[in-house]
């Protein structure tokens, strides 16, 4: 995983097909992500772990999970093999902990509502992850408000990201990184190689 240096960490998210996982790759992500909560998105353990078999080591593999019970979230990480885990409900601090004591990484969705930014750190997790209210919705919000975080602690800006709009966001949020669904593609799950190389491009000069 980019850990520490200068270049911007870019996470692609909701990938569903061999396609979009070769677009990812190819384009340079750091990090792949494979939703396994309610969505149009979603994917099933064996579709993602075939997938999750075609990533290159360098590359982060992510199971996306929202407001499911441990034992389901454990059983989906475990059958895709994916690295890390994100969580986007009210999954509290035990809840963070155990998957913490088992190992994966994890990232902690959290939207920004009013203005209200979330500190990182307080479920334990590894990665913050500022969305909008809605995951996965291609709706944006006040990255303006951003203001605060240190230069060690690693935070993905997320919603409504774009090939458009990445530069003007990280310009104003100063992110360790970013993080994209909907921007990269042509309709709501249906994903476009040439929007995620845009995107990489984009996001890697803003960076
Ligand atoms: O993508 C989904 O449908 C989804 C459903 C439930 C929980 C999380 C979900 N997605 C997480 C993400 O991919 C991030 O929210 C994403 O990077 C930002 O989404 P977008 O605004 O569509 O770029």
């Amino acid at each position: 995983m980019n850990d520490a240096g200068p270049s911007l960490f870019v996470k692609i998210c909701g990938l569903r097909t061999e396609r979009d996982v070769a677009a990812a790759v190819g384009a340079g992500a750091d990090a792949v992500g494979f939703v396994f909560a309610e969505s149009p998105r979603r994917v099933g353990a064996d579709v993602a772990a075939e997938l999750v078999r075609g990533v290159p080591g360098r590359v982060l593999t992510v199971g996306v999970f929202r407001d499911q019970p441990l034992e389901e979230v454990r059983a989906l990480a475990r059958g895709s093999g994916v690295r890390a885990v994100q969580l986007h409900g009210g999954e509290g601090r035990s809840d963070y902990a155990a998957l913490a004591a088992e190992g994966w990484t994890l990232i902690r969705g959290a939207g920004v509502r009013e203005g209200r930014v979330p500190s990182h750190g307080e479920m334990g997790e590894d990665i913050l992850l500022l969305d909008a209210p809605v995951p996965g919705s291609g709706t944006s919000w006040d990255w303006t408000s951003v203001d605060g975080f240190g230069p060690g602690e690693r935070w993905l800006l997320a919603g409504g990201l774009n090939a458009g709009n990445v530069g003007a966001a990280v310009a104003a949020a100063r992110p360790w990184g970013v993080d994209v669904s909907s921007g990269v593609e042509v309709s709501r799950g249906v994903k476009e190689p040439a929007l995620i190389a845009e995107f990489v491009r984009a996001a890697r000069s803003a960076g």
